[in-house]
């Protein structure tokens, strides 16, 4: 049984009908000119709903960083548009891109990326504090214990585990409340337990919390834990999968490497 599917997901329902959190609509990314051309995404259509938890995968190559550092404003895109909530990506100056990414995302990477000379608790609050915003301390509560840190706030992060410090990432990302977190594969450092745990906070995160979270990863098991998988080949979307088992997905990945796209 998917441990995932264990409790329902109330935030889901309840604000799956509003507007996305983050839309692609035929968007293409095309690297290079003449022989060094590449189309990382030819025409990616796909909606990130408020409230959910979705995977992406594909295979090497596929268009998944691409995917995810477009919508995420980290790289202009070709052709088509790209929105967080309803602000359109396209034709954003350097700086609103910058705002953008500060304000409304929120960002893990597989690489944890804490500053080692701050505690647990400054590298939480640090976006905002760059940003000049006054951290809802209501809310950093409810995030710092969720992820069970609350007697770790004052460690550096070279007194945490791998885990501990994935998780002072995620309560970074989360801290500012983001419209949506982009999560690059936020488990390929951890061991196969820390793991678990830094992927059940993302999965709180968003059941419990209301949060939105967008996963990049490879690994069948981890995109188990989300409400969705969609799954890029040769930078389209060619599938997607609700309520995930690690067994399912398993099974499309195989047939997208078949080159057998059907169902
Ligand atoms: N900066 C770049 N310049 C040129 N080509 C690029 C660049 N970034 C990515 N590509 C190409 O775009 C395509 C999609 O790459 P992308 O990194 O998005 O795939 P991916 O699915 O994330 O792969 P992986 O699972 O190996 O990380 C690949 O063919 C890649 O070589």
């Amino acid at each position: 049984m998917n441990p995932s599917r264990t409790t329902a997901s109330h935030a889901s329902s309840v604000t799956m009908t509003t507007r996305p959190a983050a839309v692609a609509d035929k968007l293409t990314k095309v690297y290079g000119q003449g022989e060094t051309r590449v189309v990382a995404l030819d025409g990616v259509s796909v909606e990130f709903r408020r409230g959910e938890f979705t995977a992406i995968m594909g295979p090497s190559g596929s268009g998944k960083s691409t995917l995810m550092h477009c919508m995420a404003g980290l790289d202009a895109i070709s052709g088509g548009s790209a929105r967080i909530g309803d602000l359109e990506l396209t034709g954003l100056s350097d700086k609103q891109l910058t705002r953008l990414r500060r304000d409304r995302i929120g960002f893990v990477f597989q690489a944890f990326n804490l500053l080692p000379t701050l505690t647990a608790a400054e590298n939480i609050t640090l976006p905002l504090t760059i940003a000049g915003r006054r951290p809802d301390k209501a809310w950093l509560d409810e995030v710092i214990a969720a992820v069970g840190l609350a007697d770790r706030l004052e460690h550096r992060p070279a007194q945490l585990s791998g885990g501990q410090q994935q998780r002072v990432a995620v309560a970074r990302a989360l801290a500012g409340r983001p419209e949506i977190i982009f999560a690059d594969e936020p488990t390929g450092n951890l061991d196969s337990r820390s793991g678990a745990e830094v992927l059940g906070f993302l999965r709180d995160s968003v059941r419990e919390l209301g949060q939105t979270v967008a996963m990049v990863t490879h690994d069948p098991v981890a995109a188990s834990y989300a409400d969705r998988v969609v799954f890029l080949a040769d930078g389209h979307v060619v599938d997607e999968l609700r309520e995930p088992t690690a067994a399912t997905v398993l099974d499309r990945m195989k047939r997208l490497d078949t080159g057998d796209r059907a169902g």
